[in-house]
């Protein structure tokens, strides 16, 4: 069972017990962009009371180094190395786990961000922002060659997405069956500033159903985010917490990692999921309203 907290001394006590905080993104800090509430001073307290702050997002579209303009735009205070993104960790499992060979490419469905993130490790791709695929033409497999060297199809939120960035896709995992197929993450949804929107789980939905296969998924709440995480920054699971909004990444993430949970009911996740009358298998070990409640313990004193 969830415990609800709400009041000063239980911020207090979740305050003192936890050195390191690790954030997801959309539907915790905001949606869209759109700064939710309390943020940059919750942040604040947190940095000054010297916790670490970990931000760790499933949204693909961004690379690390554009989430910091993001986070500068917006007046929360964040650095380059405290951000990981579900396309840094899908680079990384590209380069590090598959290790794939420098003479082979990936073919990409996703956006800028992405793309930044696999140059930045050195991996080949085609596809992605390219123009030639970011068309509305009818796609005909009679004007389309294979390249040999796709070795891997990666897919995140693309909202370009197309019927020609399908096919191709569908002809490297199908003509191929060594191609890995690899989901940066399969949230279903993206919280908005204005409502939801489909996540890159929807984007890659039509290719699981097509190919009826699953993709490989590098983001929350699988552990290479957090292998990610704890190549760069050294932290002690049993006092780390994590705060999200969506049950079936961040709190599944973070229970997969041994750290402790805060569900925040700013994003995806509604009170009817935790409270019933049919709640979610996936119970965090925290629940409150917004992540801005924090405030209270200085506003209190
Ligand atoms: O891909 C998606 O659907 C979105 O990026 C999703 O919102 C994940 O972002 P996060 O909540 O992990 O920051
Ligand atoms: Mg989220």
């Amino acid at each position: 069972m969830s415990k609800r907290i709400s009041s000063v001394e239980q911020y207090e006590a979740l305050l003192d017990s936890y050195d390191t905080w690790l954030f997801d993104c959309d539907g915790v800090l905001w949606r869209g962009d759109h700064l939710i509430d309390g943020v940059v001073e919750v942040l604040d307290i947190l940095r000054r009371r010297n916790k670490k702050v970990v931000f760790v997002t499933n949204n693909a579209t961004k690379s690390r180094k554009s989430y910091k303009t993001k986070f500068d735009q917006l007046g929360v205070e964040a650095h380059v190395d405290e951000i990981y993104g579900s396309a840094y960790a899908a680079a990384v499992y590209l380069s590090s786990v598959i290790q794939l060979p420098k003479t082979k490419k990936v073919f990409v469905i996703g956006m800028g961000g992405l793309e930044e993130e696999l140059r930045d490790e050195g991996i080949t791709f085609i596809g992605g922002t390219n123009p030639a695929d970011n068309t509305l033409e009818p796609f005909t497999l009679a004007d389309f060659t294979l390249d040999p060297d796709v070795t891997a199809v990666v897919c995140g939120l693309d909202t370009q997405i197309n019927y020609t960035k399908l096919s191709k896709a569908f002809q490297y995992l199908t003509r191929n069956p060594d191609c890995h197929f690899i989901a940066t993450n399969e949230d279903s949804t993206y919280p908005s500033a204005h409502g939801l929107l489909p996540g890159a789980g929807s984007i890659s939905a039509p290719l699981r159903y097509a190919l009826g296969r699953n993709p490989v998924c590098t983001g929350k709440p699988a552990s290479t985010m957090l292998d990610c995480v704890k190549a760069k920054v050294q932290f002690d699971p049993a006092r780390t917490i994590i705060i999200g909004d969506r049950l079936n990444t961040d709190i599944l993430f973070g229970q997969n990692g041994g750290l402790t949970t805060l569900l925040v009911l700013t994003g995806i996740t509604t009170e009817e999921e935790i409270t019933g009358p049919n709640p979610s298998p996936i119970v965090p070990d925290y629940v409150t309203q917004a992540l801005g409640d924090f405030r209270v313990v200085e506003t209190a004193t």
